[in-house]
């Protein structure tokens, strides 16, 4: 094994980096194989919560730049929920270049920081960053593209944890592959989150033989995605990544006027909390209809940041093994948008052989 600490950095100390960094310290002494609650894994291929370490971390709002990490993820617009105390990091939140990050329904709650744009590849470099996690905000093509660059130069692993694909495009994954860097995108599918349930629910259907007639997927919250989100252009890759997460798992296609996946409102007083209605109508035996519905309330940022905690340690592990590309088992159990999809049984079990270091097929980076 390589060096026994997965240094990350962070573009974007929004609610998502929050929870993740918070999360270091509350599960700071899991050890071992025990079952601990909002854990998937304690150990993963010997790697413990408490060697993840952040070492650099990048926003563009003035609350945030400048401020240690323990100070900025609690700062505005940032509204999750605090369950833990972070002591100092001794990182200071560096101002990352703005570019199309800011979208109209942000630029109320977001004064941008006045000092100059840092060298992001210098930083990440000089702070021996071994995996890059993108939390920028929905929507955010021009910036996910300069960090994943960023990521390429520094010598990085790239985590996309957002809906501008990445991992999921070919000529991404090969210039990943050409630098022998690994790649986890895109779209981060959080932990018993909106996505996953849906795709259960498709595929019991599925394998039930009941046909599935039509379908809707209905998101609120109160964060600044949900916010974000309101700029319909922005909205976009969400949408197309969340839809195609679920009509992945159908053997029937559906016709596009039957399903309906979307972030679909910004409800300010849910703060972190989303809220979503799952609706699926199908036909079951003799032809008889069959509906189940169902709702499923979350605090959207620690259900995201309990997989992206497996993640970046998954991209250590094939740093250590010299494996780089898109990793296609961690691709398609933690993102909505992989390269791959497979069902989520499948995909949980593909992740596990990669991490117990059995050979799993890479995909051929020019397909
Ligand atoms: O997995 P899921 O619950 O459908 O989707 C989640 C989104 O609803 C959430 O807004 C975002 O913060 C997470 O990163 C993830 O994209």
């Amino acid at each position: 094994m390589g060096s026994k600490k997965v240094r990350i950095g962070i573009a974007g100390v929004g609610n998502c980096a929050s929870s993740l960094v918070q999360g270091l310290s509350y599960y700071r002494d899991a050890r071992g194989n025990e079952r601990i609650p909002g854990l998937m894994h304690a150990d993963l291929g010997g790697y413990h919560v408490d060697d993840i370490e952040v070492v650099c971390a990048f926003d563009v709002a003035k609350g945030k730049v400048g401020r240690d990490v323990a100070e900025a993820i609690y700062n505005p617009p940032n509204n999750t929920f605090r369950f833990a105390d972070v002591a100092a990091t001794g990182v200071r939140v560096e101002r990352g270049p703005t570019l199309d990050g800011i979208g109209k329904y942000l630029r109320d709650e977001i004064e941008e920081a006045e000092e100059p744009v840092a060298n992001i590849s210098a930083l990440l470099r000089e702070s021996g960053a071994d995996v890059l996690v993108s939390y920028l905000p929905v929507g955010s093509e021009e910036a996910t593209r300069f960090y994943a660059e960023c990521a390429l130069e520094a010598g990085c692993a790239f985590v996309n944890c957002i809906p501008v694909f990445i991992a999921s495009r070919p000529e991404w994954r090969q210039l990943f592959e050409q630098r022998g860097l690994p790649l986890i995108g895109d779209d981060i599918k959080s932990q018993v989150g909106a996505t996953i349930v849906h795709r259960l629910l498709a595929n019991l259907f599925r394998e039930r033989g009941v046909r599935i007639d039509r379908t809707y997927q209905l998101n609120f919250g109160g964060n600044t995605d949900f916010l974000n989100m309101l700029e319909r252009e922005r909205l976009e890759s969400k949408k197309i990544s969340k839809t195609q997460s679920v009509t992945s798992q159908l053997d029937v296609p559906l016709e596009a006027g039957n399903i309906h996946v979307g972030p679909s409102d910004h409800v300010p007083w849910l703060t972190d909390r989303k809220w979503a209605y799952i609706r699926v109508e199908g036909t079951t035996f003799g032809g008889v209809p069959l509906n189940a519905e169902l709702k499923l309330e979350v605090w959207d940022s620690p259900n995201s940041a309990g997989v992206v905690i497996d993640a970046v340690r998954c991209a250590k592990l094939a740093l250590d093994r010299g494996i780089a590309g898109a990793l296609t088992g961690p691709c398609s159990y933690f993102m909505k948008s992989p390269p791959e999809q497979f069902t989520d049984a499948e995909a949980r079990l593909r992740t596990l052989s990669f991490i117990a270091g059995r050979d799993e097929p890479m995909l051929d980076a020019a397909e």
